[in-house]
């Protein structure tokens, strides 16, 4: 079915000549007319089809435009998951931007997801801050769900420390327990739902990147350390973390199936941050909340729910706020600023 849409005649939703044709986003680069020489155009052709909304020059647009605004210059970022949003509530003079202010942005839209940037001092530390991450399953393609990090890399962050809310598969984890991500399966990917799909521009990073390291041994030991020192060593385990594309919580047969691949906790977020991450050379320590248990037999009565994971990460704030501290202690002492 055809129909008139900005200017474009867009067939089944894709504009057929010069890719989707989507309404221009605050006017930034776009010259109304759609045609290839408008950023717009740039920008929208190949979202959702070759997963390349975002230029370099976008990325450097919305670096640009934070950094014009923020007095800040971290080298350490992080980003809160479901429910962690107070973690940035440890930061002293904090520096507050709406992702609906920043140019190229998406806006965040799940609850316990706030949708700003927090600049701030932690442990006399810069640090940015995403109150509010970007999912796949809001309608988003999965390289736009990791498009901050590229935005954090043009900052000058070099340390990235993601955290999520996942269900635990691993039967040894409590509700409450924290996860340190020693390693991922990337299911949506074994689907080719990848953010680094499409063209590589080589100055994010190389085509083929490695990431059998991607979530960095020593800042692992150092948490492990960490949460002896904060006598927490009972709830805190090293595990796989998987995610996968959501929103509905799993079947029992899709955890059946994943617990013999090895998954000990499984969430919908973090791969594809760090997968971006490790392209662009940014060390990653990452640690999943374990939430709620993930429900193996027919015969539970319970079932998965998101204010049972809200409620979880509430209860736990103060403890992931500490954790988190010391981490950014260490990664100071190491090399960040
Ligand atoms: O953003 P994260 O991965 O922490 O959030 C998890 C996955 C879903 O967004 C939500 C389900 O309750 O929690
Ligand atoms: N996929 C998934 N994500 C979660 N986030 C928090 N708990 C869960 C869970 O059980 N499954």
């Amino acid at each position: 079915m055809s129909r008139k849409m900005n200017g474009c005649t867009v067939t089944n939703g894709y504009n057929l000549e010069n890719g989707p044709c989507l309404p221009s986003k605050n006017g930034f680069g776009c010259n109304n007319d759609h045609s290839a020489s408008c950023n717009c155009y740039k920008r929208t052709r190949y979202m959702d089809i070759d997963c390349q909304s975002y230029t370099y020059e976008d990325i450097r647009e919305t670096s640009g435009f934070l950094l014009q605004k923020t007095k800040y210059r971290p080298e350490i970022g992080i980003i809160c998951g479901s429910g962690l949003g107070s973690l940035a509530e440890s930061l002293t003079e904090k520096q507050y931007i709406p992702y609906k202010e920043v140019p190229h942005f998406p806006v965040s839209t799940v609850k316990g997801h706030v949708g700003q940037l927090v600049f701030g001092m932690l442990q006399g530390v810069p640090i940015m801050c995403m109150q509010g991450r970007f999912h796949y399953y809001e309608g988003y393609p999965i390289c736009k769900c990791a498009m901050p990090v590229r935005v954090m890399k043009m900052i000058g962050v070099n340390y990235l420390i993601a955290t999520n809310a996942a269900g635990g598969l691993n039967e040894s984890y409590n509700v409450g327990d924290i996860v340190v991500i020693k390693d991922h399966v990337n299911f949506m990917g074994f689907a080719g739902v990848n953010p680094l799909r499409g063209p590589n521009d080589e100055r994010f990073g190389p085509r083929f990147p490695a990431v059998s390291k991607a979530y960095n041994a020593e800042l692992r030991a150092a948490a492990l350390k960490i949460g002896k020192e904060m006598g927490i060593q009972n709830s805190l385990h090293e595990g796989v973390y998987t995610c996968l594309g959501g929103p509905n919580f799993e079947t029992i047969a899709e955890l059946a199936a994943m617990k013999v691949l090895g998954i000990d906790a499984v969430g919908m977020s973090t791969v594809h941050e760090v997968i971006v991450a490790c392209h662009s050379g940014i060390t990653v320590f990452a640690f999943s909340l374990i939430t709620n248990k993930c429900l193996t037999t027919y015969d539970d009565d319970d079932v998965a729910n998101h204010e049972e994971v809200m409620e979880t990460a509430k209860n736990k704030e103060d403890v992931l706020k500490e954790f988190v501290s010391r981490m950014v202690q260490h990664i100071q002492k190491i090399g960040g600023k």
